[in-house]
């Protein structure tokens, strides 16, 4: 699972530096080989002529017959032992060193899952990608026929229908283009494209490619298999369609019945708004932004007095602030450096179990750090109770992530549901989330709140701060959020959760606030952030 953290992807450079030196030899070795072979042939080639000529001549000397003889046992052996070497030579190289990390199949289909994802979250172009252009600038190499196939073949085999087809288009325009040779024909990518339209449901787009195909290989067996197949899912579908048009006259039930149930149109809503704001395409309401402002903190410890914390407000009720400055880059270096051997794929609690399982909706690798293993972490941990004024003393430790290629974590809270047991070890659930942003991203990796339309792009050093709980002790809805895909970068960031437990006296739960709680109509006042 290379795929699920940048940081794990980089040491696959080495490998690709082998692999360059290991060819690079070879293909000297083999040149070499080459040119002893084609003298032998040429050899042949000359002996044999002159034997045409006049062969009783030619066999009647002795010297030649003995080297006819040579070149078609000794000589030949020759040449079949230094063929086998060659072959065997490439399979060493092909076979993997243990000294170095291979990516897997299933790396793969991450990669093109996470192309995907960058695709129809940021509105990429699928031509424009395959030029290596985000946004009409180019940041990398085209991609090859080659390139567009594979990432086609491993959307196919993931069942993402729609995505391999776009993909295989590319494939077969570069394919044309390009002229040069591959494993695969532009057969090969046509009975894609016939048969991801046949499984998308449009049978009279997979007959006219499969038409396609068959002009350059009529004796193609799949596919001269699939015509008629496809001619009697023309028939009835054309046939269900007349049936329709005439059941439609005044069906309305039919049309309320497809009109989908509100539980999808919810998710729906939610994955518009979360894609609006990863691209940074929507604001903050104008009620809230004309309030938001900077500050200096210097009241959450006496230690502050000497050396204040910028504070920016981002969002009122609830109250989201970003504290800049608050990790420094040696920091970070230690704590990235610390976290890396320890990477392990991202979990999320299952609601029903409470356990721990990976999941597609959360791509990146984490690892955690304790205050007691380096006085640096302790330093941090220090630093969130003196930006919050919360105690730390039942705190989670400090959570380090690396997020992969694409990598994001869907919308979520981060407190634990009544009905979850997620956080039983813990006293009490989440009341904050101090996120440390570890890096820049250079395009993506937002930190969005769905419910307030509020987008925080990294920045390297800063830190993000907010409430999971109202004051009664109650989840708040509104800090739903989600980290956005990383388009092109790498993002890091921590997380310090802060727990109910020793927080009593610091923020103590008000009634008035348990009764609004309940009730949710009642506006409440701003909670200050800070005391
Ligand atoms: O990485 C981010 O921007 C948010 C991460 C997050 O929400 C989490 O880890 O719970
Ligand atoms: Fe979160």
């Amino acid at each position: 699972e290379l795929f699920t953290a940048i940081s794990e992807v980089e040491p696959l450079l080495e490998t690709h530096k082998r692999i360059i030196d290991d060819l690079d030899d070879y293909i000297q070795k083999e040149e070499n080989r080459i040119i002893a072979l084609k003298k032998h042939l040429s050899v042949y080639k000359q002996e044999h002529e002159k034997a045409m000529e006049d062969i009783p001549n030619y066999l009647g000397n002795p010297i030649n017959a003995f080297t006819l003889i040579k070149r078609l046992t000794v000589d030949l052996d020759f040449i079949e032992e230094s063929i086998k070497i060659g072959t065997e030579y490439i399979k060493n190289i092909t076979m993997n060193h243990s000294d170095v990390k291979y990516p897997t199949l299933e790396d793969l289909n991450g990669a093109a899952h996470a192309l995907t994802r960058l695709q129809e979250t940021y509105h990429l172009d699928v031509k424009e990608l395959a030029e290596g252009m985000l946004n009409g600038v180019t940041y990398s190499t085209p991609m090859s026929a080659g390139d567009c196939y594979e990432l086609g073949r491993a959307l196919y085999n993931e069942k993402d229908y729609k995505n391999s087809l776009a993909w295989m288009m590319v494939a077969i325009n570069k394919f044309k283009e390009e002229n040069k040779p591959y494993i695969f024909d532009e057969v090969d990518i046509l009975e894609y494209i016939s048969f991801a339209h046949y499984l998308l449901g449009d049978i009279k787009s997979a007959m006219a490619w499969t038409k396609q195909l068959l002009q350059l290989n009529p004796n193609h067996k799949r596919a001269l298999g699939n015509i008629p197949h496809y001619q009697k899912a023309i028939r009835e579908q054309e046939a269900k369609e007349k049936k329709q048009q005439r059941g439609d006259m005044g069906d309305d039930d039919q049309k309320h019945r497809s009109s989908g149930t509100g539980e999808i149109s919810e998710y729906l809503k939610e994955r518009q708004s979360y894609e609006l704001l990863c691209r940074g395409e929507m604001d903050v309401p104008s009620e809230i932004a004309k309030r938001l402002h900077c500050k200096y903190l210097f009241d959450t410890h006496p230690f502050l007095k000497i050396a204040p914390i910028k504070m920016e407000y981002m969002y009122f009720q609830p109250d989201i602030v970003v504290f800049h400055q608050v990790m420094s880059d040696d920091e970070i270096k230690f704590i990235q450096e610390s976290a890396k051997p320890r990477f392990k794929r991202a979990v999320v609690h299952d609601p029903r179990t409470g356990a721990l399982t990976p999941a597609p909706y959360r791509i990146s690798k984490s690892a955690w750090l304790r205050d007691d293993e380096s006085p640096i972490v302790a330093r941090v941990s220090r630093r969130v109770g003196h930006m919050t004024g919360l105690s730390l003393d039942t705190a989670e430790e400090l959570q380090v992530v690396n997020y992969g290629i694409g990598g994001h974590y869907e919308p979520h809270f981060d407190f634990a549901r009544r009905d979850e047991n997620a956080f039983k070890k813990f006293h009490g659930n989440r009341i904050a989330t101090i996120l440390f942003y570890m890096s820049d991203v250079a395009q993506g990796g937002a930190t969005v709140f769905t419910k307030l339309g509020l987008s925080l792009f990294p920045i390297k050093g800063a830190a993000a701060f907010w409430l999971n709980l109202h004051p009664s002790g109650e989840g708040d809805l509104a800090t739903r959020h989600a980290a956005c895909p990383v388009l092109r970068g790498s993002k890091w960031v921590s997380n310090k959760w802060l727990h109910q437990g020793g927080q009593e006296l610091l923020k103590p739960c008000d009634l008035e606030y348990q009764a609004e709680a309940i009730i949710r109509q009642i506006p409440r006042p701003v909670p200050k952030t800070s005391r």
